[in-house]
């Protein structure tokens, strides 16, 4: 059993990879990191550490890389004789690595092979879906009704921190305990595959939608806050109670929103909150405030984990969510250099000013409370 998975980067060897390998399959990273992709070929296997007490080991083998840049033909090949396609490259890549998949899909339709399903594992709403539409905008009519018919693109959510890594073997990748991929079976064609690790659910609206608002929620205000007093690791921040109020008053007023749509048990949920909490906390993992909080103008956007929830409050709760317009206030105010959206970001605040930024970067109205909510917040903050 062949898969190929775009991305060789921190999930995916540190989750998606390792849970294909243990499944049984041959895995084929693509990527274009040429250096990573050397070094897969040349070891054909990569280590996992458990970031726990225990730092236990896993040997992940059976797999290869192929570098898209140099060889796209082998790529396109690839993904031709997949059994299964998987991504992590984030979702600003996915209208990137669509030309391969194209390519690589049209291929396989026209020689009518089995259905093949090709699962997104970025942290957004829709990711499989979006990848689709990129793919089908690339192929003519009659190439984009066969993929539509034999290749499934279903929404899927991952779970598990996986810091930037600092370890002196290149390919090695340590990786929380914890982990969660659920996929929405309804999206998928053809038969579904048995791997240990994957939940398929009839629908993945709950399951997306508590995720990112909570774990990716949490950690983004974690980060923007963090960053804003100082701090470098998000640890270093969740060390400061006042830090851990700001995310848990963030993550109880996403929370409302959750169980309001949601069949999640209110004091199930807020377990939930608690026990993402502490893996914030998790001593053996160093995670800068820089990666999680990476990409502020993808973050401030209308449907993701900050600006989402917070619009949604207003509709089901009916209430300011002060702690979220304070976190969305902090997004605003970060300028790490290293990070060109958050370089477009400052532009943009130092051209038009706070408020017109964050209406261009969100789609808000200048009718929306949550505008001024966010403003007061700024102020706040700036003191
Ligand atoms: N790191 C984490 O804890 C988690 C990350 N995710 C999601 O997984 C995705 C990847 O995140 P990370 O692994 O942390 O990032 P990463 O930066 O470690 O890995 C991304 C990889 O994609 C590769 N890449 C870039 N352009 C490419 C292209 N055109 N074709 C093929 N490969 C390309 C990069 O070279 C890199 O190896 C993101 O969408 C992220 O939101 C989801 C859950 C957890
Ligand atoms: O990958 P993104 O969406 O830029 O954000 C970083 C996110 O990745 C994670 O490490 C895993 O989902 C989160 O903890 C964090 O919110």
């Amino acid at each position: 059993m062949k898969a190929v998975h775009f991305g060789a980067g921190n999930i995916g060897r540190g989750f998606i990879g390792m849970i294909l390998s243990r499944a049984g399959y041959e895995v084929t990273f693509i990527d274009v990191d040429a250096a990573l992709i050397d070094e897969l070929n040349e070891k054909q296997a990569y280590t996992v550490i458990l970031a726990d007490e225990s730092e236990q080991e896993e040997t992940v083998s059976n797999v290869k890389g192929i570098n898209s840049m140099t060889d796209k033909a082998e790529a396109v090949a690839a993904v031709r004789d997949a059994d299964i396609i998987t991504t992590a490259v984030g979702a600003s890549i996915l209208p990137i690595i669509s030309g391969v998949l194209a390519e690589g899909l049209s291929a396989r339709v026209e020689a009518g092979t089995v259905p093949v399903n090709v699962i997104a594992c970025e942290n957004m709403i829709g990711g499989s879906q979006a990848l689709k539409d990129h793919v089908l905008a690339k192929v003519d009519a009659s190439l984009a009704k066969k993929i539509s018919a034999q290749v499934g693109f279903p929404n899927a959510a991952v779970d598990r921190i996986v810091p930037n890594q600092t370890q002196a073997e290149r390919l090695t990748v340590s990786v929380e305990p914890y982990f969660e991929w659920v996929v929405d079976q309804s999206m998928m064609v053809g038969d579904v595959p048995e791997i240990k690790g994957i939940t398929y659910v009839p629908s993945l609206d709950p399951f997306i939608e508590r995720k990112l608002f909570t774990v990716n929620t949490g950690h983004a205000v974690a980060a923007y806050l963090g960053y804003h007093f100082g701090y470098d690791t998000i640890k270093e921040a969740m060390d400061q109670e006042a830090v851990v109020t700001l995310v848990r008053g963030a993550l109880k007023e996403t929370g409302k929103v959750i169980t309001a749509q949601y069949d999640f048990e209110e004091a199930e949920h807020n377990q939930y909150i608690e026990k993402i909490l502490n893996r914030f906390m998790n001593p053996y993992i160093s995670d800068e405030v820089t990666r999680v909080a990476r990409g502020p103008l993808r973050k401030l956007g209308k449907n993701d984990r900050l600006v989402r929830p917070a619009t949604l409050y207003y509709q089901l709760v009916n209430e300011e969510p002060t702690y979220l317009a304070k976190a969305i206030a902090a997004a605003l105010l970060y300028d790490y250099t290293k990070d060109p959206e958050a370089e477009e970001l400052q532009d943009k605040i130092n051209q038009h000013g706070y408020e017109q930024a964050l209406q261009d970067v969100s789609g808000l109205t200048s009718e929306s409370p949550l505008v001024e909510a966010v403003l007061k917040q700024l102020k706040t903050l700036q003191g």
